[in-house]
C-alpha cells in the first residue's frame, strides 16, 4: 500500500511540470528552459548508455560466434598458393564476396602484365648492352637497329610505366616497382582501389555498364586505355621470334613467373575486359601480414549456420614470426607445400624451396600450441610438377638422395613419405592423422570439390567436439 501511496500523483499539477520528479536533479528555482536542457542531457546520457550496452552485447555475441566458429589457418612458404586457396574458398562458398572483388583483381592483373613487360625490356637491354651479346634486330632488321627498337618501345610504353608508378605509390608507398609489390594484408589496399573506382564519374548507368565502368579507375591510375592503345606493339614485342630467343637465354623461366599473363594479352588488353574466375585465381600479389576472412555457411535448420574464419598469412621468412598469435584455438591448418624441388626461395637464394617447406612443416608439426589442430597438407602446384617432370627435369639432380623413377606418382610418394615421417616423429600426439592431398589451386572445379570435402570433415569434427551432434 505504502508503495502505491509513494507513487501517487499530486492532486493538483505544480506550476512547473518539469519539477514533478525532484529526484531527477531538478531544483526549486529551475526555469522551464533549464529543465528542458536537463532532460535532454539526461536523455542523451541514457541513449549513450543504451548504445554502450548494445555494443557490449554485440561484441559478446561476436566473441561467442568466434568461439563456436571454425577457424582455419593457411600456412606455407611464399608463393605456395595460400592466397589462391583463399580465393578458391571465396569463389566456392562466398561467391558474392568474390564477385565484389573482381574489379580489384583486374588492376592486379594489369600490374602483373606491366611487370612482365618490364622483365622483357630489361632482358633486351642486358642483351644489347652486353659486349658479348650478338646484336640481333628484333622485328625489322632492314629499317631499325635493335637499340632503336628498344628505345621506341620504352617511349611508347612510358605512360604505362607512369601509371604503374602511381598505382604502386598508392598501394604500397615503400615499393618502387610492381615486381616487388607487397600489400599489407587486410582490406586496406582493396579499399584504396575501390575508392579510386568510386571517384570515376562514369560508374553510373545500367547494371552492365556499371559493372564495366566499375572495373576502370580514374585516368591517372588506370592502365586500361594505354594497354588497349599499345596492344599491338606489346604483342609484337612478346611474339617476336628474336625476342623469344633472347628471353630463352636471359629469362628462361619467365613463363613460370607467378602472375604471368602475356599469353592472354590479346584478350586482356580490350576495352571491356572483365577478369574471368581463372584470371582472378592466377593474379599475383604478395601478402604481407595476416588477413582474416569470415564466411557464414548456411546449414539446414534454424541456428545451424556455421561461421568460418579463414586466416591467410604472408609466407616469406621475415614474416613467419607474426604467425604465432594466430595459432591459438585453430581447428585446422591447411599447409601448402608445392613440390618445387628445383627452385630456391626469393628471399634467400641459397635455400631450396622444398627443403624450406619440409623444415617449416617440421616446426608446425612440433608446435605445442597446434597440438589439437588438424594438419592438412596440400602438395600444391601439381600442374607445375607434372610439366616439370614431363619436360625431363631430373629430381636426382637436385635431391642427391633420390634414386627412384622420375614420374609424378613415384616422386610424389617419395616426398609424401618424407613429410609423413616428420609428421609422425614431431607431432605432440603421434595418433594425429596424416592427411595429404595433391592440389592445383588454378583448377577451380577440382579445388571446389576438395575444399567442400575438407570443409565437411572439419565441420563434422568441430560439431563432435562441441558436443552438438
Ligand atoms: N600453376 C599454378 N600456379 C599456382 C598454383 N597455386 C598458386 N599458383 C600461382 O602462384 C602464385 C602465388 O600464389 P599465391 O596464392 O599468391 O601465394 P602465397 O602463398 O599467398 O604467397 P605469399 O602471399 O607471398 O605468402 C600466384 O600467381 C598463383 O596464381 C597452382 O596450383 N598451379
Ligand atoms: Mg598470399
Amino acid at each position: 500500500m505504502k508503495a502505491k501511496e509513494k507513487g501517487k500523483l499530486p492532486s493538483s499539477p505544480p506550476a512547473n511540470p518539469y519539477q514533478v520528479s525532484k529526484w531527477s536533479g531538478a531544483t526549486d528555482s529551475e526555469t522551464e528552459e533549464e529543465a528542458q536542457v536537463r532532460i535532454q542531457v539526461m536523455q542523451e546520457a541514457a541513449n549513450r548508455s543504451k548504445g554502450i550496452d548494445l555494443m557490449i552485447q554485440e561484441s559478446k555475441k561476436e566473441l561467442d560466434r568466434r568461439r563456436k566458429g571454425v577457424k582455419i589457418l593457411l600456412l606455407g612458404q611464399s608463393e605456395s598458393g595460400k592466397s589462391s586457396v583463399l580465393k578458391n574458398f571465396q569463389l566456392a562458398f562466398a561467391p558474392r564476396y568474390f564477385e565484389n572483388e573482381r574489379p580489384i583483381w583486374k588492376t592486379v592483373i594489369q600490374l602483373n602484365i606491366i611487370s612482365s613487360i618490364k622483365t622483357i625490356l630489361e632482358a633486351l637491354k642486358e642483351e644489347y648492352e652486353s659486349a658479348e651479346g650478338h646484336l640481333v634486330t628484333p622485328v625489322d632488321s632492314s629499317s631499325q637497329s635493335a637499340q632503336r627498337f628498344l628505345r621506341r618501345m620504352r617511349l611508347s610504353l612510358s605512360p604505362l610505366f607512369f601509371i604503374e608508378a602511381n598505382l604502386v605509390k598508392l598501394l604500397a608507398p615503400e615499393c618502387t616497382d610492381s615486381r616487388d609489390l607487397t600489400v599489407r594484408a587486410g582490406n586496406g589496399w582493396k579499399a584504396l582501389l575501390r575508392a579510386q573506382r568510386n571517384h570515376n564519374p562514369s560508374a553510373t548507368g545500367t547494371s552492365i555498364s556499371r559493372r564495366r565502368s566499375q572495373t576502370t579507375l580514374g585516368n591517372e591510375n588506370d592502365p586500361s586505355s594505354i594497354l588497349v592503345a599499345q596492344r599491338d606493339d606489346i604483342l609484337e614485342l612478346w611474339q617476336s621470334p628474336e625476342v623469344r630467343e633472347i628471353l630463352k637465354r636471359r629469362r628462361p623461366h619467365i613463363r613460370e613467373h607467378p602472375g604471368f599473363f602475356m599469353d592472354d594479352l590479346a584478350r586482356i588488353a580490350t576495352p571491356n575486359y572483365i577478369p574471368t574466375d581463372h584470371d582472378v585465381i592466377r593474379a599475383r600479389i604478395r601478402t604481407m601480414g595476416v588477413e582474416e576472412s569470415h564466411f557464414v555457411l548456411e546449414r539446414a535448420g534454424p541456428g545451424m549456420n556455421t561461421d568460418f574464419y579463414i586466416t591467410d598469412v604472408g609466407g616469406s621468412r621475415s614474416q613467419r614470426a607474426s604467425w604465432a598469435p594466430f595459432f591459438d584455438d585453430v581447428q585446422a591448418i591447411l599447409f601448402l607445400a608445392p613440390l618445387a624441388f628445383n627452385q630456391v626461395l626469393d628471399e634467400d637464394r641459397r635455400v631450396n624451396r622444398l627443403e624450406d617447406s619440409l623444415y617449416l612443416w617440421k616446426d608446425i608439426c612440433s608446435n605445442k600450441l597446434l597440438a589439437n589442430a588438424n594438419l592438412i597438407l596440400f602438395f600444391n602446384k601439381r600442374d607445375v610438377l607434372v610439366s616439370l617432370l614431363e619436360s625431363g627435369v631430373q629430381v636426382k639432380k637436385y635431391v642427391t638422395t633420390y634414386d627412384l623413377a622420375n614420374d609424378v606418382a613415384t616422386v610424389t610418394k617419395y616426398f609424401r613419405d618424407r613429410f609423413r615421417t616428420y609428421h609422425k616423429k614431431y607431432s605432440p600426439d603421434s595418433t594425429r592423422p596424416f592427411m595429404c592431398y595433391e592440389t592445383s589451386a588454378i583448377d577451380i572445379k577440382a579445388m571446389s570439390v576438395l575444399l567442400t570435402g575438407v570443409r565437411e570433415a572439419i565441420l563434422r569434427q568441430h560439431l563432435r567436439e562441441g558436443d552438438m551432434l
